[in-house]
């Protein structure tokens, strides 16, 4: 399974081009920061891979790619269910037992720093746990891609700091991870960088 991008380019109608000649491939196993100057097209690209945006310029092949999952700015979840839930479904949703989702989904949560608050209800969760919580989540879904956009794009820096953190530890051999970002420390966690600020 993998992605490649050859000489990829992108404008909006009326608008000049936002980036072009962008090539690379992308395999499981792999964290790749997707960074660039605010309006270079980062969140556009995902979009490209995720196959809603089609390129005006090259193209985007996916092999093997069947199932994309997405991780968005702000965390979404149900007010009154636990943090565990949120995970657990997942794990249900691919035909585990709930009492063999519940056991992956804490060992999940120890590695996103979210034990402690496992069975916390999400809406006493703090925004930095919230959007880890959201990470865990995406992970248990098991895509064969996951599109994270702008993960710290809403947290103070300590947050931001924790959420970059366990960024880091979420690489997994069965998923490409993408994460559009413009802070440094996110970028550092992943294990490669696309600079769509290079291709403008
Ligand atoms: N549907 C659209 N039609 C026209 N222009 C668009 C459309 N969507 C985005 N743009 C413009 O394209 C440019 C790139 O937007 P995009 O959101 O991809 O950038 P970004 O790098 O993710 O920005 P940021 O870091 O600020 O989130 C911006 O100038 C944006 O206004």
């Amino acid at each position: 399974m993998f992605v490649t991008l050859t000489d990829v380019g992108h404008r909006y109608p009326g608008h000049p081009l936002l980036f072009e000649n962008v090539s690379a491939r992308l395999d499981p196993g792999h964290v790749y920061a997707l960074t660039g100057p605010s309006g270079s097209g980062k969140s556009t690209l995902l979009g490209m891979l995720a196959g809603w945006i089609p390129p005006v310029l090259g193209n985007i092949t996916r092999v093997g790619v069947e199932r994309i999952g997405w991780v968005f700015q702000n965390p979404h979840g149900v007010a009154r269910r636990t943090a565990l839930d949120h995970v657990a479904l997942a794990f249900v949703a691919r035909g585990e037992t709930r009492s063999a989702a519940d056991a992956r989904s804490r060992e999940l949560l120890e590695r996103f720093g979210l034990g402690r608050v496992a069975d916390r209800q999400f809406r006493a969760l703090s925004g930095g746990e919230g959007q880890r919580l959201m990470l865990a989540r995406g992970i248990a879904a098991a895509p064969d891609l996951l599109l994270v956009d702008e993960p710290t794009a809403q947290l103070d820096l300590r947050t931001a700091a924790s959420v970059s953190d366990a960024l880091g530890r979420i690489a997994t051999d069965g998923t490409i991870i993408v994460v559009a970002t413009h802070d440094a420390r996110t970028r550092d966690a992943c294990t490669d960088v696309i600079d769509l600020g290079a291709f403008q």
